[in-house]
């Protein structure tokens, strides 16, 4: 049996596989909270992530059926970009500062100038720095919070921090690491000398966590938690990686020619790429992947936090949510979000703020208010999706993830934005499974099998037929038409260019 978690913004979801035959026998979710506040400010507590692993971990195990000795190997995945850092006795010197954390935009720009701009980011790191990665966090931890920023012994990602916790050891690999905004994605190595601007007085050396192999295992449970969790002894813990790593795994998207795409908190469009990609586009993420190859991303940052909110604000569930969108028309009679409610990262745009475009005494409805904001969400994803270029145009299918995914009518708005069918995966908690894959190809190689990566997904990835969703074509030209109302409103609003969107044309395997 293995294990997969994955520490998402939202929950911490923990899922069992049997690899022999292919399933997961059991999962479960524990919530996490956010710490907000003024200035684009969103941290939480790392402590509530252990508590959240451990009950989770407690309840997928009851649900499975299984006695937890029988585990194998634990994969952890988690949100990407998080700013762990830790004093000498392990404890963080301050909350973690989130990917959704624009309070940083400031410090990011000063970091990007002094690196040279986007041309010196690119040369040095392989992409170009955003508010949100973790090189930003560390910079305002220094310049706002001196007296923690002294304290601190070692700095980790929210998984590396699982990891650490389960294994005591302070190890991270390239996928994670690309985050960082102090590594280099097409050696896959730190670079110090980056490091050493954002950060003066700490050693690299000694703070930042050894780099391990994908495949290899970050350590073994320790004793103390392995009685806590009902676990034998020297369970593997592998290096896990970022969602969006382990979310590529967990859809099988470790070949040319696959994108998934993500609704979670965040949204993400992602290709497997077997060489390093540099895109013309700042906004382009060239990570490496977890499996030796490259991961080009883009990331919106108001997905199912925008549709949540709008949903908590008619006292919805999530089927009546979904309802409602189901009932407004393609445009929402006329009503454009621009859904920046906590800044943006794709389009550039950590300052911006939301806006609600178009209302008239006659659209301003529960169900067009409903139907605009998903919508606006999916047209973030669409500006994204073109800046992958090459990527996303041969794109035949996109393999949809995340909890938004689970809505039938998402589904629909996605394929009919996009003009390219979806489908999700049978397991949609992709990351989590990721995780567990990536375990059982770790133990395996520790008990010297000769198993691919490639295999374990085939064996366990698999497409469910039945949310096979091909995009309309009447649709998918009205759409046409709404998305330019958003490129013009993005335009009049935030100043981005209004260029001509590429005229989708459907596309789907049939
Ligand atoms: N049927 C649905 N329709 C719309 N949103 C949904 C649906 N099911 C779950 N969600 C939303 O998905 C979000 C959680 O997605 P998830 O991918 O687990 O997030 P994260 O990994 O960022 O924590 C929640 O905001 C939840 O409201
Ligand atoms: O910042 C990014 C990717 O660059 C996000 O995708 C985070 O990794 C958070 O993921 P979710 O919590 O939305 O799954």
């Amino acid at each position: 049996m293995y294990v997969g978690v994955d520490c998402g913004t939202q929950s911490t979801k923990v899922v069992v596989i049997d690899i022999e035959n292919g399933r997961i026998l059991g999962e479960s979710s524990r919530p996490h909270h956010l710490i907000e506040g003024a200035n684009g400010r969103r941290e939480q507590d790392p402590e509530e992530w252990m508590s959240a692993f451990f009950g989770a971990f407690t309840d997928a195990v009851t649900n499975a059926g299984i006695d937890p000795g029988t585990i194998r190997a634990i994969g952890v995945s988690g949100q990407q970009h998080g700013l762990v850092a830790l004093d000498a006795n392990g404890q963080p010197v301050h909350p973690a500062k989130l990917w959704c954390d624009t309070e940083t935009a400031k410090h990011n720009a000063a970091l990007v100038e002094q690196l040279g701009g986007e041309a010196g980011c690119l040369s040095k790191l392989g992409l170009v720095l955003q508010t949100g990665y973790t090189a930003s966090k560390l910079a305002w931890l220094r310049e706002e919070r001196p007296d923690a920023y002294r304290r601190i012994d070692s700095i980790l990602l929210p998984h590396d921090y699982l990891n650490f916790r389960l294994t005591g050891e302070r190890v991270a690999e390239a996928g994670d690491a690309s985050g960082t905004g102090y590594f280099d994605t097409r050696t896959r190595q730190w670079r110090n000398d980056v490091f050493s601007i954002i950060a003066p007085e700490l050693n690299p050396e000694q703070v930042l966590p050894r780099l391990i192999g994908s495949r290899d295992a970050a350590g073994t449970v320790l004793p103390a938690m392995a009685k806590q969790l009902g676990l034998g002894p020297g369970v593997l813990v592998s290096s896990g990686g970022g969602d969006n790593m382990m979310g590529a795994i967990g859809t099988g998207n470790i070949q040319p020619g696959r994108i998934t795409l993500s609704l979670g908190t965040s949204g993400t469009v992602y290709a497997f790429s077997r060489q390093p990609v540099l895109s013309d586009n700042a906004m382009v993420a060239n990570f490496c992947d977890s499996s030796d190859g490259w991961l080009p991303l883009i990331c919106t940052m108001n997905v199912t936090s925008a549709s949540t909110l709008v949903r908590n604000l008619f006292g919805l569930d999530l089927g009546t949510f979904s309802e409602c969108v189901a009932a407004a028309p393609p445009g929402a009679e006329g009503i454009t979000i621009l859904p920046f409610f906590n800044g943006e990262r794709v389009p550039m745009l950590p300052h911006a703020s939301a806006s609600f475009l178009g209302l008239t005494s006659l659209n301003t409805t529960q169900a067009n208010l409903c139907r605009a904001v998903v919508e606006s969400a999916t047209f973030g994803l669409r500006y994204g999706f073109e800046l992958l270029g090459d990527l996303a145009r041969d794109a035949h299918q996109i393999r949809l993830i995340g909890g938004g995914a689970r809505s039938a009518v998402w589904r629909q708005i996605v394929a009919d934005v996009l003009g390219v069918e979806v489908i999700c995966p049978h397991i949609t908690e992709a990351a989590a499974l990721g995780a567990a894959i990536q375990a059982a190809w770790c133990d395996q190689h520790s008990q010297g099998e000769e198993s691919s990566l490639a295999s374990l997904c085939e064996r366990l990835v698999s497409l469910d037929q039945d949310t096979l969703t091909r995009p309309d074509p009447a649709t998918t030209a009205t759409y046409q038409g709404i998305y330019q109302r958003y490129r013009t409103a993005l335009q009049q609003r935030h100043g981005v260019s209004p260029a001509e969107p590429a005229q989708p044309q459907t596309r789907s395997t049939t």
